[in-house]
């Protein structure tokens, strides 16, 4: 197994859910890590539960000249980006009719268009170095499609094929990329739901399989994966 000490990692959406529970994670391994978000007051909360060296960036996913200055800010900060973590996403849930063509746009321009150059910044970094690891949150709903997320399910089915032509040009440069689906995690995004929250998946959960995967030996990497609750029951 790899160590992951003193590497640098980027992770966006840093102020909640799986993108705090990983950064706290990584830290716990050794990690310098940056986050980003929209929230200052936020990603100082998640700031001060890191136990390493750490920086925040208030970055919209929306704003390209956003993601530029906190790929900048990270890289003038520690030297060096190691492992970013898209994880910044926002879902939108409604029938396929009552859709409205602004959400539909606002979640790609999140979720896929925000993930696309967020990539393109960093990963010049990384061929650089010829050495890095993307890990890209996709979802179940990149998988399977369903009833009231028609368009969620559609930014997330562009996320796989967004990720999986990326790695195919990138592995000649030693960059793995992993996409990661979990099915319904306990966090903000998902809501109240009629399960039991002990048996859904825990943001720690996701970020638990994002670390043991980064520690796989270099010469090797997990594609994709699928990320269930053993017995999810409702309340
Ligand atoms: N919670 C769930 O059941 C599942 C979530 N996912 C994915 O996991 C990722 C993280 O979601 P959760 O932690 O569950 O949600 P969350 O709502 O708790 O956290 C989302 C994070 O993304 C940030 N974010 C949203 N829009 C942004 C923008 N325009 N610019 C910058 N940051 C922005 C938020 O501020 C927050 O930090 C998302 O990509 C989501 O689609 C995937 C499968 C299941
Ligand atoms: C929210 C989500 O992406 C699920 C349940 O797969």
């Amino acid at each position: 197994m790899e160590h992951l000490t003193d590497k640098v990692a980027l992770v966006t959406g840093g102020s909640r859910g799986i993108g705090r529970a990983t950064a706290i994670a990584l830290a716990a391994e050794g990690v310098k890590v940056a986050i980003t978000g929209r929230h200052f007051d936020s990603l100082q909360e998640t700031i001060e539960l890191l136990e390493t060296e750490a920086t925040a960036v208030v970055c919209d996913m929306q704003q390209a000249e956003d993601i530029e200055a906190a790929v900048a800010h990270t890289i003038e900060t520690f030297g060096q980006i190691d492992i970013l973590v898209n994880n910044a996403g926002i879902m939108k849930t409604a029938s396929f009719m009552e859709t409205s063509l602004e959400d539909l746009r606002e979640m790609f321009e999140t979720n896929v268009f925000g993930m696309f150059q967020m990539m393109q910044q960093v990963i010049p970094h990384m061929i650089d170095r010829q050495s890095g690891d993307v890990v890209n949150i996709a979802s179940m709903s990149a998988v399977n499609s369903s009833p009231q997320t028609a368009a969620y399910s559609a930014t997330k089915f562009a996320v796989t094929g967004l990720t999986e032509g990326m790695m195919r040009e990138m592995r000649q440069h030693n960059i793995r990329t992993f996409t990661i689906n979990p099915s319904a995690v306990l966090t903000d995004l998902i809501g109240e739901t009629s399960l039991d929250p002990e048996t859904m998946i825990h943001p720690e959960d996701i970020a638990d399989v994002i670390v043991s995967q980064l520690k796989l030996n270099r010469r090797t990497f997990i594609k994709t994966n699928q990320i269930w609750a053993t017995n999810p029951v409702q309340k």
